[in-house]
């Protein structure tokens, strides 16, 4: 997938972020969108999701799916509450019963979904909030699936529940923003982008693991 000439500005100022930023996203893979804080990741996927509109006419995506840092949802109500605006929306019901929902998501999800099922989502941790929308939300295929910082408040081992529901869609491809080098290490191809100076720059894991610039050697310590 090539983003060719992509320019914008943010509003109010009189020069811009990206000035004719191009790369390759490899399709489908999972590309590893890295770079120091400020250097843009996030702005970049609000332009690739349509949250924001580049300042001049870009051939983008035509499907996404973006699963922004804060995600916003009503706390009040139940997590089987939250499966069925997620799921009943993508699938076209108006209700779903546990049952429904374990023929309709994949055993790593419902792992997680089912002991949760009754309850309230507001009184879920912030990890717990965040693995049921994102699992939930990694059920909907769309052309490309945007992920900003999904381990960042996840434990390891639900990290590893995420990635293996990651791992069984190879059809698929991710833009998945991190700062975290062990995320890497849970795939075995794919592509990584490393935002330096408002340009990008992309390693196959071969390449990366020879890299040896001062931000990506930090990283690989982590
Ligand atoms: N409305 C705005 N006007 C001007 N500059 C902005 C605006 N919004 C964000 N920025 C700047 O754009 C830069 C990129 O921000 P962005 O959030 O995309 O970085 P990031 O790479 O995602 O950082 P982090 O790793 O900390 O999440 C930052 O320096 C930020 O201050």
């Amino acid at each position: 997938m090539q983003i060719k000439h992509l320019t914008y500005q943010f509003p109010k100022q009189t020069t811009p972020f990206f000035n004719d930023l191009s790369f390759n996203l490899a399709v489908p893979s999972v590309n590893f969108l890295i770079g120091t804080n400020g250097a843009g990741k996030t702005t970049l996927a609000d332009l690739l999701t349509g949250l924001r509109s580049p300042s001049t006419p870009v051939t983008l995506p035509k499907s996404t799916l973006y699963l922004s840092q804060r995600l916003p949802m009503l706390t009040s109500i139940k997590v089987q509450d939250v499966a069925e605006l997620i799921l009943g929306v993508e699938y076209g019901r108006t209700k779903l019963t546990l049952a429904q929902v374990k023929s309709l998501v994949d055993p790593a999800t419902y792992a997680v979904i089912e002991p949760l099922w009754n309850q309230v989502y507001g009184q879920l941790s912030g990890g717990q909030q965040r693995l049921v929308q994102l699992l939930l939300f990694l059920q909907c295929q769309r052309e490309l699936i945007v992920l900003d910082e999904p381990t960042a408040e996840i434990d390891r081992q639900n990290v590893n529940r995420l990635c293996t529901v990651l791992r069984e869609h190879p059809d698929r491809t991710y833009l998945i923003i991190t700062h975290d080098y062990r995320d890497l290490t849970q795939f075995k191809d794919y592509q990584v982008l490393w935002l330096d100076q408002r340009r990008v720059t992309t390693f196959s894991p071969v390449e990366f693991a020879k890299a040896s610039q001062p931000f990506i050697r930090d990283f690989k310590q982590h």
